[in-house]
């Protein structure tokens, strides 16, 4: 039997939003829009611990407080939507850069690992970011706007393959979205942060 990775949130809340409670199945995707400054990133990061935040959450049977920030957010990864980049080299930035998956899939060959960080264009970087964070094997993934930056058939392309990850996967995934098609496509569940209120669509 595969392990069971719902995420669940219970009560949570952060600045001005109002209880969010949720859970997301293993390999469900939950879309996530909501006007400018609603706080759909601040709860992606209560949810990857990287914020204080009211209420409870869990990974499992694993509660977010019982474990180091730092695990949890090994298992619960945050794609922000500007990555962030401490090195000079891309391939500084992955555990094993001679075996990291799906570079072809997001249309770079190997020599991308030895490529310097400063010439990577935004599209580039928000691919790799992707790259990166499935690399360190999550159990889970909140994604904020990850194809913002993409045309759009690099768009179907990133949403094609991230789709085949989250199913082979089986991570359950909050994917913050504008795009009404691209919800369309994504979307198990879609979510809209009215005021501060989150609400079913
Ligand atoms: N650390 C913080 N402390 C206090 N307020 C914050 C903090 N971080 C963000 N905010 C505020 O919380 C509100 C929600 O911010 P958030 O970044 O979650 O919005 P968003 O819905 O993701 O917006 P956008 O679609 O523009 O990215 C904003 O008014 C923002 O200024």
């Amino acid at each position: 039997m595969r392990p069971d990775h719902t995420l669940r949130l219970e009560n949570v809340t952060i600045g001005e939003l109002e209880q969010v409670s949720l859970t997301i199945a293993s390999a469900e995707v939950v879309c996530l829009s909501g006007i400018s400054g609603s706080g759909k990133s601040r709860l992606l990061r209560a949810v990857a611990d990287l914020e204080d935040h009211g209420g409870r959450v869990f990974l499992g049977d694993i509660e977010q407080s019982q474990i180091a920030a730092h695990e949890w957010r090994r298992r619960v990864m945050l794609v922000p939507s500007e990555s962030q980049w401490w090195s000079e080299r891309v391939g500084d930035h992955f555990p094993d850069k001679a075996e990291v998956s799906g570079l072809s899939e997001l249309g770079f060959d190997r020599q991308v690992m030895a490529w310097s960080v400063s010439r990577l264009s935004s599209g580039e970087k928000q691919r790799l970011a992707l790259l990166r964070a499935l690399a360190a094997a999550p159990q889970a993934l909140l994604l904020d706007e990850p194809t913002a930056n993409l045309d759009p058939e690099t768009t179907e392309t990133v949403e094609r393959w991230l789709g085949s990850e989250i199913r082979e996967r089986n991570m359950p995934v909050i994917w913050v979205a504008h795009d009404a098609g691209q919800i369309r496509r994504l979307a198990d569940r879609a979510f809209y942060l009215n005021g501060h209120v989150l609400e079913a669509r």
